[in-house]
């Protein structure tokens, strides 16, 4: 689903063209309408240019890599067989930008959420040099979960949060499904999705962590806890947050610190960046998945109910997009922000 997302995105980008898709063995051979016949989960069709490229065999890694300038990479693989097709790629002098997870703890890859941690790029020049590649390298994002409440809580990172309690409500395409082919979910919660609370729980630290010695060093706070629930939505994944701050802000102050926040994606005018990355909703009865979650094309955060807790400090409601924003859309950015700041080049 994630690289049907990318295909759909590239379709008329400004700056990129899909000019070559790579697969499994299985794939290798059909036209690009073949390989996602009867598959295709995207709401609108199939782009023209992309329909009748040929899928080649990713595991040609020389091959494939020499008639592109970059690639992006969504797969389904185990973790060990991601690395190493991944540092396969990059050592051929080609950038990788990865929406899979297998990388995002290799302390010399970037993982990144461009308005917040653009500076980690830097870590680059020092993962090209274990990689013996002058040009090549690898940059990911993080789990789709995390965008709907980091956003959040780093622009309030001036008043020191010290604990956070973050629940999920995760759309079904966050699974690669629709109701079509998991109907279990239809009138139906499911509390759990595998490994994703370790995720949301770790994930930001290392987005909030710094550079040093050519390594991201993760940060210590806040504590971050959470659950993740699957809800029956097709896309959206909503949050609600509980937070406690060293130093407490009043509610003004948040809601000013989430309007102004921009990022250096707003700064360089990058073609998938929103023009307003958080949103704030003084409805009572916003934000709403379905409402919602195409804010700014998708690349948009929305946040709402921000109230008092009797607990926590305040308690707050996120959405992001999770195929747009949260992974397809979030790597575009990515892109954007690696070639405007020239680690991207045409080879
Ligand atoms: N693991 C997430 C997908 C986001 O990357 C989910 O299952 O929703």
């Amino acid at each position: 689903m994630v690289g049907q997302r990318f295909v759909q995105l590239l379709d008329q980008h400004p700056w990129f063209e899909v000019t070559a898709i790579a697969a499994s063995k299985n794939s290798a051979g059909k036209t690009y309408e073949e390989s996602v016949q009867g598959r295709w989960k995207m709401a609108g069709p199939i782009p023209e240019p992309v329909k009748t490229i040929v899928v080649q065999d990713a595991s040609q890694v020389e091959e494939f890599a020499s008639q592109v300038d970059f690639i992006f990479c969504a797969v389904d693989m185990s973790k060990d067989q991601i690395k190493a097709l991944e540092e396969a790629y990059a050592k051929t002098g080609t950038p990788v930008i990865s929406n899979n997870s297998a990388h995002r703890w290799t302390p010399d890859v970037p993982m990144v959420i461009p308005e917040i941690n653009p500076d980690h790029i830097g870590v680059i020049e020092a993962q090209r040099k274990r990689l013996g590649t002058k040009t090549g390298f690898i940059a990911v994002k993080p789990n789709c979960s995390i965008q709907s409440y980091v956003p959040a809580l780093h622009a309030l990172l001036d008043f020191k949060p010290e604990k956070v309690v973050a629940s999920t409500y995760q759309a079904i395409s966050g699974a690669g499904k629709n109701f079509t082919d998991w109907p279990e979910m239809l009138d139906n919660v499911i509390p759990y999705i595998g490994g994703e609370e370790e995720k949301s729980e770790q994930e930001p630290l290392r987005i909030w962590g710094s550079l040093q010695n050519g390594e991201i060093v993760k940060a210590s706070s806040p504590l971050i806890t959470t659950q993740c629930i699957r809800v029956p939505v097709t896309d959206g994944h909503l949050a609600t947050v509980f937070v406690s701050f060293e130093n407490k802000p009043s509610k003004e102050e948040i809601i000013t610190r989430w309007r102004e926040f921009k990022g250096r994606p707003q700064e360089l005018g990058l073609p998938s960046a929103p023009q307003q990355f958080i949103t704030y909703f003084e409805e009572e009865n916003r934000p709403q998945t379905k409402l919602d979650r195409d804010i700014e094309r998708g690349m948009g955060v929305s946040v709402g109910r921000l109230r008092e807790d009797s607990i926590y400090d305040y308690k707050f409601v996120g959405l992001s997009h999770n195929t747009l924003r949260g992974a397809a859309g979030g790597a575009v950015l990515i892109a954007e922000l690696l070639k405007a700041e020239g680690y991207i080049q045409a080879k």
